[in-house]
C-alpha cells in the first residue's frame, strides 16, 4: 500500500521567533517525540552565521536526522532562492513531516513564498507556523530596536502570522509581568492559541495529532495558516514591489576560540557583557580549562548557559548584534583573551 504522503503533499511546520527564545530547544523536543507519534520528520536549519552552532547540538541529540542547513545568511533574504533545492533533497529522503527552523530575524511570510513555488507546490503544504516569544525581552523589543523599522516590523509579523504563540521562559517572569506581555501579544494577534511555556515545553499531539490522523482523513486534519494565505494572496498581487529585508542592522560575526592558552567561562562572559545591548545573541563552542574539555556556551537574553558537548573541531564564537564591526570585534577579542589567560 502506498504511504499517505507518497500521495498527499507532505506537512511542513515552521519555527519562528526571535533570537534565542526557544527555537532549537523546541525542535530538539519534536524530534526526540516524532517517533513515538509514527512520524519520520526531517529538518531545514537556517543559521546567520557561518558556522553550524544548533546543526551540532541536532546531530549529537538525534543522531542520523535527515537535515538540509543553510548557513551564513537568512532564508528569507539572500538564502531563499536556496530552499528550493533543499527542500527537494529531504523530499527526496520521504519525510512524514519537515520542520523549518528559521534564524531569529526572519520574517515567516517569506517562508510562505518560497514553499508555494511551483517547483514545491504539487509536494509540501505549509500546516503550522509556531512562533516562540522570549517572555523576558519580548516588550522591550520595541524600545531596543527602535532605530530599526524593519526589525520591529519583522519582529510583528512573527506575532501576527502565527498559528501558535509560545509565550516561553516563562520561568523568568512574574504573573503581572505575564499577563502584561499576555495583553500586548494580543494586541497582534487574537485569535491564535498563546501557550505559556518553559523550555517550549507543551503536548505536542497538538502539532503532531494532526498529521496522524491525516492518514485516517486526509481531508479531515485542521487547516492552519489562513492568515498566512490570505498574506501570500495579498503579496502576490503586489509581487513587483520587490523583497524587502527581514532585518537591517543586524550582522553576525564569527570569531575563533582557538587560543594556546586555557580558556574560562567568566573570561568569555566578561567579553559579552561588555558588548552591551548591541550585542544580542552569542553561541559557540569552546574547549575549557586545562583539560580541554568541549562545551557548547549560549548567551541570549543577558543570560550565559553552558552545557557539555560532543563537539570536537576548532572552538569558535558567533556574535549576533546590532551595527557590530567584525574588524574591531577581533581585535578585543583577542586582546581580551590574551589578558585574561596571565
Ligand atoms: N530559563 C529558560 N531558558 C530557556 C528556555 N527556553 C530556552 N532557554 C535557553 O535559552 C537559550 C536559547 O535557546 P534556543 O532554543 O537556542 O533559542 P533559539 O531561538 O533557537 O536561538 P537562535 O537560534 O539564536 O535564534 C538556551 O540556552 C536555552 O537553554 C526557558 O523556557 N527558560
Amino acid at each position: 500500500m502506498e504511504r499517505r504522503f507518497s500521495v498527499s503533499k507532505v506537512p511542513v511546520i515552521v519555527l519562528s521567533g526571535f533570537l534565542g527564545s526557544g527555537k532549537t530547544t523546541l525542535l530538539l523536543r519534536m524530534l526526540q517525540e516524532a517517533a513515538s507519534f509514527g512520524l519520520s520528520p526531517a529538518v531545514l536549519m537556517n543559521e546567520l552565521g557561518k558556522q553550524d552552532v544548533d546543526g551540532h547540538l541536532l546531530q549529537a541529540s538525534s543522531p542520523g536526522i535527515n537535515v538540509e542547513k543553510l548557513l551564513d545568511g537568512c532564508m528569507c533574504c539572500s538564502k531563499k532562492s536556496e530552499i528550493s533545492d533543499s527542500v527537494k533533497h529531504l523530499l527526496g529522503r520521504k519525510p512524514d513531516v519537515i520542520l523549518i527552523e528559521l534564524t531569529g530575524v526572519a520574517n515567516p511570510e517569506e517562508i510562505v513564498d518560497a514553499l508555494t513555488e511551483p517547483a514545491l507546490l504539487p509536494y509540501v503544504k505549509l500546516k503550522t507556523v509556531i512562533t516562540v516569544l522570549d517572555a523576558e525581552h519580548v516588550l522591550e523589543y520595541n524600545s531596543i530596536f527602535a532605530s530599526d523599522r524593519e526589525l520591529v516590523h519583522t519582529l510583528r509579523r512573527q506575532m501576527e502570522v502565527a498559528d501558535l504563540l509560545l509565550l516561553n521562559k516563562i520561568d523568568l517572569v512574574n504573573d503581572k509581568q505575564r499577563q502584561t506581555i499576555e495583553k500586548t501579544v494580543r494586541k497582534w494577534n487574537e485569535r491564535s492559541l498563546l501557550l505559556p511555556t518553559a523550555y517550549s515545553r507543551f503536548d505536542l499531539n497538538l502539532i503532531f495529532g494532526p498529521l496522524q490522523a491525516q492518514e485516517l482523513s486526509p481531508a479531515s486534519s485542521p487547516t492552519f495558516n489562513r492568515k498566512l494565505q490570505v498574506v501570500k494572496s495579498v503579496r502576490s498581487k503586489s509581487q513587483s514591489s520587490g523583497h524587502t529585508m527581514s532585518y537591517s542592522r543586524i550582522q553576525t560575526v564569527t570569531l575563533s576560540a582557538d587560543f594556546p592558552h586555557f580558556v574560562t567561562q567568566r573570561t568569555v562572559e566578561r567579553f559579552l557583557t561588555k558588548r552591551g545591548s548591541m550585542l544580542l545573541r552569542a553561541k559557540g563552542y569552546f574547549k575549557l580549562g586545562s583539560g580541554g574539555e568541549s562545551y557548547l556556551m549560549q548567551f541570549s537574553g543577558k543570560r550565559t548557559n553552558w552545557q557539555h558537548a560532543s563537539f570536537e573541531g576548532k572552538p569558535y564564537l558567533v556574535l549576533i548584534g546590532m551595527d557590530l564591526d567584525a574588524e574591531t570585534l577581533e581585535q578585543e577579542w583577542h586582546q581580551h583573551m590574551t589578558e585574561s589567560s596571565f
